[in-house]
C-alpha cells in the first residue's frame, strides 16, 4: 500500500467508527429534559471534529501543510469543547454567554499563536506542546464538573470521569513521550494519530452509553423501592432492607421499634373531595410523617392509606413519643387541596421487637395496637401489649 492508499485506508476505518458512534447515540434514551437532551447533540459533535483533526493530520502527508496546521489543532481544541458541553448538557446545565465568549476566544487564540509557531520557523515542538496545554483546559473543566456532580450520585459519572481522566493524562504523557522519539522537526507520524483518535472515539463510544446504562439501572433500582404518590418506600424496600437492618440491631444490640399508622376516615375525603384530592392528601401526610423522621429512620407505604415507621435504634418508650409527635402534627397540619384546606387524624400503633423477632412479628404486634387505636376512638397512639 503507497501512503495515499494507506491515508484513504485509515479515514475510511476511521469514518465507519465515527458513523456508527453517531448512529448509535441516535438509538440511545434521551432524557425527558431539554437541556439534557441536547448532550447527544454534542457527543455526535465530539466524534465528527475528533475526524476532522484525523483529516487535519492527514493532509500534511497529502501535500497540504499549512491547511493541516490550520485543521488539526482547531479541531482537537474543538473536540475537547464539545466533550466539556455533552457532559455539561448531561448535567443539565448551560453556558452563559460570557463563557461562550471565553471558549470562542479561547479557540481563537490557540489557533493565532499555532499558526505563528508553524510559519515562523516552523517549530513544531513549541506548537504542539502549545496545544497540549490549550487542550487540558476544556479537559481540566470536564474534569472539575464531573467531580463536582459525583456526591450527587447520579450513577455512572465515575464512569464518565475515567474516560476524560484517561484523554488527560494521554495529553499530558502521551503527547511528550511520543514526541521524544520523533525527529526534531518531524511531523506527528499518520498511524500514531489515527490510533490515539480511534482509541478516544472508541473509549468514548464504549464509555458514554455505559455511563448512561449504569445511571439508568441505578435509577430504576431506586424507582423499584419507591412509591411513586408518595415518595416513601414500598413494600419491596421493607423486604428487602429489614433483614440488614434487624442484624445491624442485634449485631449492635439495639433495640428496634416500628409505628404503623393509618388515616382516620380517609375513605370520607375521597367521598366529599374526590380521588385526586384524596392523592393530594396521602402526599402531604407523608411529607409530613417523613419531615419529622431522623435520617436513619424509614417511612414505608404499606397500601392505601396506611404507612409503617421503622425506627431502628428506638425503644418502646422513644417510639410512643415519636408516634404522639407524629399524631399531634398531623392532627395540627392544614393539608389545602385544591381550594379547600382538610383536617386529617391518624391513628398509630407502636411495637418494639425482641431479640429473635423477625419484622413480620414486629408488623403484626403494631398492627394489633393500631387496631385498639382505632377501637378507642382514633386519633391516638397504643402501644403493643408484650
Ligand atoms: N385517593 C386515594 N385513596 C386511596 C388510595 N389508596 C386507598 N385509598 C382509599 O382509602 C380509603 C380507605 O378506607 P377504609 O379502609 O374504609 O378506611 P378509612 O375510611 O380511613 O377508615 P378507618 O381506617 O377505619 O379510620 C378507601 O376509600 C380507599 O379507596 C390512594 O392511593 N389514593
Amino acid at each position: 500500500m503507497n501512503t495515499f492508499e494507506q491515508i484513504y485506508f485509515l479515514i475510511g476505518i476511521l469514518s465507519l467508527l465515527v458513523g456508527v458512534g453517531v448512529a448509535f447515540t441516535f438509538v440511545l434514551p434521551v432524557p425527558s429534559q431539554r437541556v439534557k437532551a441536547q448532550s447527544p447533540i454534542y457527543g455526535r459533535l465530539f466524534l465528527v471534529t475528533l475526524w476532522f483533526a484525523f483529516l487535519g493530520i492527514c493532509l500534511q502527508p497529502l501535500g497540504f501543510p499549512l491547511a493541516s496546521a490550520a485543521t488539526l489543532n482547531l479541531c482537537v481544541l474543538l473536540a475537547m469543547y464539545m466533550l466539556y458541553l455533552t457532559v455539561l448538557k448531561r448535567y443539565g446545565q448551560v453556558l452563559t454567554h460570557k463563557q461562550i465568549a471565553m471558549i470562542i476566544l479561547h479557540l481563537v487564540f490557540c489557533e493565532a499563536l499555532s499558526l505563528y509557531f508553524y510559519l515562523g520557523n516552523n517549530q513544531l515542538l513549541i506548537r504542539e506542546m502549545l496545544v497540549s496545554i490549550c487542550v487540558l483546559i476544556p479537559l481540566g473543566l470536564t474534569l472539575r464538573l464531573i467531580y463536582q456532580n459525583i456526591p450527587d450520585n447520579r450513577g455512572g459519572d465515575e464512569m464518565i470521569f475515567i474516560v476524560v481522566s484517561l484523554t488527560t493524562i494521554g495529553v499530558v504523557f502521551g503527547v511528550p513521550f511520543y514526541r521524544m522519539w520523533l525527529e526534531p522537526g518531524e511531523p506527528v507520524g499518520t498511524e500514531v494519530a489515527f490510533v490515539a483518535i480511534f482509541m478516544l472515539c472508541l473509549l468514548f463510544m464504549l464509555g458514554f452509553p455505559a455511563s448512561l446504562m449504569q445511571s439508568l439501572f441505578i435509577r430504576l433500582s431506586t424507582q423499584a423501592y419507591i412509591d411513586a404518590l408518595t415518595g416513601a418506600k414500598n413494600r419491596h424496600y421493607l423486604y428487602r432492607e429489614s433483614v440488614r437492618m434487624l442484624a445491624h440491631a442485634q449485631r449492635h444490640e439495639q433495640h428496634f421499634s416500628v409505628v404503623v399508622c393509618d388515616i382516620d376516615f380517609f375513605k370520607k375525603v375521597n367521598d366529599q373531595h374526590g380521588h385526586p384530592a384524596g392523592d393530594e392528601a396521602l402526599k402531604q401526610f407523608a411529607h409530613i410523617i417523613s419531615d419529622l423522621l431522623r435520617s436513619g429512620d424509614t417511612l414505608v407505604r404499606m397500601g392505601g392509606e396506611e404507612f409503617l415507621i421503622v425506627l431502628p435504634n428506638a425503644d418502646i418508650q422513644q417510639a410512643s413519643t415519636m408516634a404522639q409527635r407524629l399524631c399531634d402534627e398531623v392532627r395540627d397540619a392544614e393539608i389545602k387541596v385544591e381550594n379547600t384546606t382538610l383536617k386529617l387524624t391518624a391513628s398509630f400503633g407502636v411495637a418494639s421487637l425482641n431479640a429473635d423477632d423477625t419484622i413480620f412479628d414486629g408488623i403484626r404486634q403494631a398492627d394489633e395496637a393500631l387496631y385498639r387505636a382505632k377501637a378507642s376512638g382514633r386519633d391516638q397512639v397504643k402501644r403493643a401489649q408484650s
